[in-house]
């Protein structure tokens, strides 16, 4: 089986999408594309700034033509924002040429992961887990419906994720092959 042209990873904030897909391109030898912190290089501020002078509207605006600029580019591994999957017109731009990989992570997980940065507008109020929870409430159908592969990430270092992902996307090995025949199923 040979590889994907590209590999698009979905999930919410803090489930490991930029730190997994760094490692895991370089473990594929393919390119290494997030697209929030494409977006910031292009317009020259960061998400929090794009948030205050353009609101929500006006950043999603940008990740919808970065996705689509971004769909074309092969041998990719691609990080996306934690609401790329808000825009129904979005999900088109994430599946093509694509395995589309949920990194799934509890809220405990995403709410310790998250805590310490500042970079994340919708996080910054009095109640960063209630929030979590609800974007999860409504987004976790949407990755789930659009992933090819279910990665679950808690009590799984990034490297670990990043082997076993490496093993489902280029199922070369036999203990992989055992291991599928064992669980029979999408989530690993
Ligand atoms: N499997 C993991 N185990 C423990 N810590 C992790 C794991 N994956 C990521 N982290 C840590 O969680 C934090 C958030 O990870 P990261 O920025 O990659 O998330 P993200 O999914 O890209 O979030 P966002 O949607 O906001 O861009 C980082 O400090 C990272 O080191
Ligand atoms: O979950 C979200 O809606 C977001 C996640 C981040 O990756 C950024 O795209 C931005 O902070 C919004
Ligand atoms: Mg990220």
């Amino acid at each position: 089986m040979s590889l994907p042209k590209r590999v698009v990873l979905v999930g919410p904030m803090g489930a490991g999408k930029s730190t997994i897909g760094r490692m895991l391109a370089r473990e594929l030898g393919y390119k290494f594309l997030d697209s929030d912190r494409i977006i910031e290089e292009r317009c020259g501020a960061n998400i929090p700034w794009i948030f205050d002078v353009e609101g929500e509207e006006g950043f999603r605006q940008r990740e919808t033509a970065m996705l689509d600029e971004l769909s074309t580019e092969h041998e990719t591994v691609l990080a996306t924002g934690g609401g790329a999957v808000m825009r129904s017109e979005n999900h088109a731009l994430l599946k093509k040429h694509s395995v589309v990989v949920y990194l799934r992570t509890s809220i405990d997980q995403q709410v310790e992961r998250t805590r310490k940065d500042r970079n994340r507008p919708l996080l910054q109020n009095d109640d960063p887990e209630g929030v979590l929870r609800r974007l999860f409430a409504v987004r976790d159908p949407l990755y789930t419906e659009l992933a090819d592969i279910i990665m679950h990430t808690d009590r799984k270092s990034p490297r670990l994720v990043v082997r076993q992902l490496v093993n489902r996307i280029n199922p070369k090995t036999p203990r992989h092959q055992r291991q599928v025949r064992k669980e029979g199923r999408n989530h690993v």
